[in-house]
This record gives C-alpha cells, sequence and structure tokens, in this order.
C-alpha cells in the first residue's frame, strides 16, 4: 500500500475507486465500506484508494475556537489506522492536511480541484449520510450531479449497525471513555489495541522496580486515559500480561506529553526499538497525582496485584470450560 502525504504528483495519478473520510479506528462500518471499495476497484481495474484527514476536521475547528473540549478524542494512531486499510486490501492513502485552506473549499471545488484534477477518481463509495465542502454543503446529490458531468460514479452504503444503533468512530469513542473493551471489540471486530516502537524513557522506572515498555502518543486526547490491565504482542509467541498506564504522569512530568507504559508482569525483557502491539483488557482506575514517590509506587504495586488477579481468574474461567 503506498501512503501520500496530500496529493499525489501527476506521475502517481492512476484512476482510482475513492473512498472518503477519517477512517478512525477502522471499525466494522468502515470495513465493509472498505470490502465494497475493493470489490468495485477490481471489478473496474483501477486501484482502490483511501483519502483521510489529518488533523481530524472537528479537531481543526476545535482549535480554531480555541475550545479542544469540542475536538474527539482519537481511536487509534495513524500507524494502526494506515495498517488496517492496508489489511482492507487498499491500494493507495492519501493523508490530506486539514487546513483553513482545505476547509474553505467549496463542494464543487472540492470535486474539481481534489477528485478530478487531483485523483482521476472513476468511483466514489461513501456512506449514506456523506456531507463535504466548506459548511458541509455537499451531500450526495452533489456529488451524483457532478459525477454526470465528470465521467464519475458514485456508490452509496447502507448503514451498518449493532442493536439498531449505526456503528459509528463516536460509538467507538464512548466505548473506550466508558472502559467497555468487549462493546468496542464488537463495534471493531477485533480487539482493540496500540502499536507502536519502543522508546526509551527517563528510567526512573527501574529504580522504582516497575521498568515500562514506552510508546509516544502523538496526539493529545487518546480516547482511553488512566490504568488498566493489557497484554502484550510482538515479543513472543503468546501475548505477555502486563499492566499500563496511559497518560501525563502528573507525578514525575509537568509536561503534559501522553505515554503509553507498559509494565510487564513478573519477567523482564528488553525491547528497544521493537514494535508492540498492546491489547487493552480492564481499566482498573484513573491517572493520580501522588504527593511522593514511595505512594506512587505503592500505587503500582497494588495495579500489578490487582493485573496478577486478573489473569489468574481468567486462566480459571478458561480451565472451568474445559
Ligand atoms: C501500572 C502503572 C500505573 C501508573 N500510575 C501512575 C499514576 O497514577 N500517576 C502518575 O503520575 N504516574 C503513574 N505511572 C507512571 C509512572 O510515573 C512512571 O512509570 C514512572 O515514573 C517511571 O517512568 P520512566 O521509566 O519513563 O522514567 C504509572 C505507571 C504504571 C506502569
Ligand atoms: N456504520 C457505517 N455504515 C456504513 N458506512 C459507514 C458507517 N460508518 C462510517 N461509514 C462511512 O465510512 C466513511 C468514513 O466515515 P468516517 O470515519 O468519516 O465517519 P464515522 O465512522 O461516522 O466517524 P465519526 O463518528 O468520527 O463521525 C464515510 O463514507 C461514512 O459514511
Amino acid at each position: 500500500m503506498k501512503v501520500f502525504r496530500g496529493l499525489p504528483n501527476a506521475a502517481s495519478r492512476a484512476p482510482c475507486a475513492l473512498a472518503i473520510g477519517n477512517f478512525d479506528g477502522v471499525h466494522l462500518g468502515h470495513q465493509a465500506l472498505l470490502s465494497d471499495l475493493r470489490a468495485a476497484a477490481t471489478r473496474l481495474n483501477i486501484e482502490a484508494a483511501v483519502m483521510s484527514f489529518e488533523p481530524h476536521p472537528r479537531a481543526f475547528f476545535a482549535q480554531m475556537l480555541g475550545d479542544l473540549s469540542k475536538a474527539p478524542s482519537r481511536i487509534a494512531n495513524l500507524r494502526d489506522n494506515l495498517s488496517a486499510l492496508d489489511q482492507a486490501g487498499i491500494d493507495r492513502v492519501i493523508v490530506e492536511h486539514f487546513n483553513a485552506h482545505f476547509a474553505a473549499l467549496s463542494p464543487e471545488e472540492f470535486i474539481q480541484k481534489i477528485l478530478v484534477n487531483g485523483l482521476h477518481v472513476k468511483l466514489v463509495m461513501v456512506g449514506d449520510d456523506f456531507r463535504f465542502g466548506a459548511k458541509r454543503a455537499g451531500d450526495i446529490h452533489t456529488l451524483k450531479e457532478a459525477g454526470e458531468r465528470f465521467g464519475f460514479v458514485v456508490q452509496t452504503m447502507n448503514t451498518v449497525e449493532r442493536h439498531g444503533e449505526r456503528i459509528s468512530s463516536s460509538a467507538v469513542r464512548a466505548a473506550l471513555v466508558a472502559g467497555n473493551f468487549e462493546e468496542a471489540q464488537h463495534l471493531l471486530g477485533r480487539p482493540y489495541r496500540i502499536s507502536g516502537h519502543v522508546v526509551h524513557g527517563q528510567k526512573l522506572g527501574r529504580t522504582l522496580g516497575f521498568p515500562t515498555l514506552n510508546l509516544r502518543i502523538a496526539h493529545h486526547k487518546p480516547a482511553v486515559m488512566g490504568i488498566f490491565v493489557v497484554q502484550v504482542h510482538g515479543l513472543s509467541e503468546a501475548p505477555l500480561p502486563a499492566v499500563a498506564s496511559m497518560g501525563v504522569r502528573p507525578t514525575v512530568d509537568d509536561s503534559g506529553r501522553v505515554l503509553l507504559e507498559t509494565h510487564i508482569l513478573d519477567q523482564h525483557v528488553d525491547a528497544y526499538g521493537k514494535v508492540i502491539h498492546v491489547e487493552f483488557l480492564q481499566k482498573l482506575r484513573d491517572e493520580e497525582k501522588y504527593v511522593d514517590l514511595p505512594t506512587l509506587t505503592a500505587a503500582i504495586d497494588r495495579d500489578a496485584d490487582l493485573a496478577r488477579s486478573y489473569f489468574k481468574r481468567r486462566v480459571g474461567s478458561a480451565t472451568d470450560r474445559i
């Protein structure tokens, strides 16, 4: 899969079937749409392409208004979203920088400059609620009318629902914020995981007795925040039981930088530079600012014990079923 930051240059503009959206989390609704897109592209013998936006348009508008509480939290980082698009068989992803210039494009300008001249679209696949262009003025009818003029087809997708509710990134965010990882898994069609390269931390964890594998989180508002029971994939055949903290570590750091720190239970692993996948299983608590390091260490000690009990219970219930 090829990834472009902004529109590809003229040499890379092969005709394509295109889906447009944020695709945060690549949930089951997205996957159904991408599967139809893949089939249409194969039928027409053209590339399957996705146009996505960075930052999320609602995060951009929230920043313009100076009210970050209006920005949507982020389900997945770019690496995980791209990897899910790759698995869906997409050939090309265009990550468009969403800025004031882009936001001001009228529906007609978006169609002419981006879809027709920029991407040579032959087919556009969208959900039935699709809106685009400045002030969200364009809809499926605008797109279909332009398709007749410019020679592309518009194909729409019926809404994919679960228990009568539309599956959406917003629904996944709500499940994650509530710590309901089972519901998130039902909406995503796979367990909720965050992946990344292990980076060096302040190495304070070792002296506290809890060394951690640290992943940098590039965005400021992850959908999960707090302390969690997790398991780590990518270091051995079986996933490793662990406990993790996603947050800004107010006791030891005032930079406001978000980190995902994972302590593997009861074994030493050296994973610097490796890519790991942290799967979230249960929320234990919110992050706290402790008065000193011994109080913090005692709290992490309790978290680790709770995580060990979680895994023991899980083994117990698996043996019960045999
Ligand atoms: C299970 C767990 C729970 C944690 N809870 C908190 C917390 O509530 N408040 C906090 O400031 N830091 C918390 N931390 C982060 C620690 O402050 C951090 O891991 C420690 O300072 C070592 O970081 P370093 O190895 O990157 O230096 C937690 C870490 C883990 C692994
Ligand atoms: N449940 C669904 N069924 C069918 N199509 C969907 C579904 N969810 C999203 N789509 C379509 O997938 C494309 C990308 O969607 P996008 O990520 O922008 O929306 P979303 O998942 O509803 O996210 P948010 O909740 O952040 O608005 C759009 O064409 C959208 O209409």
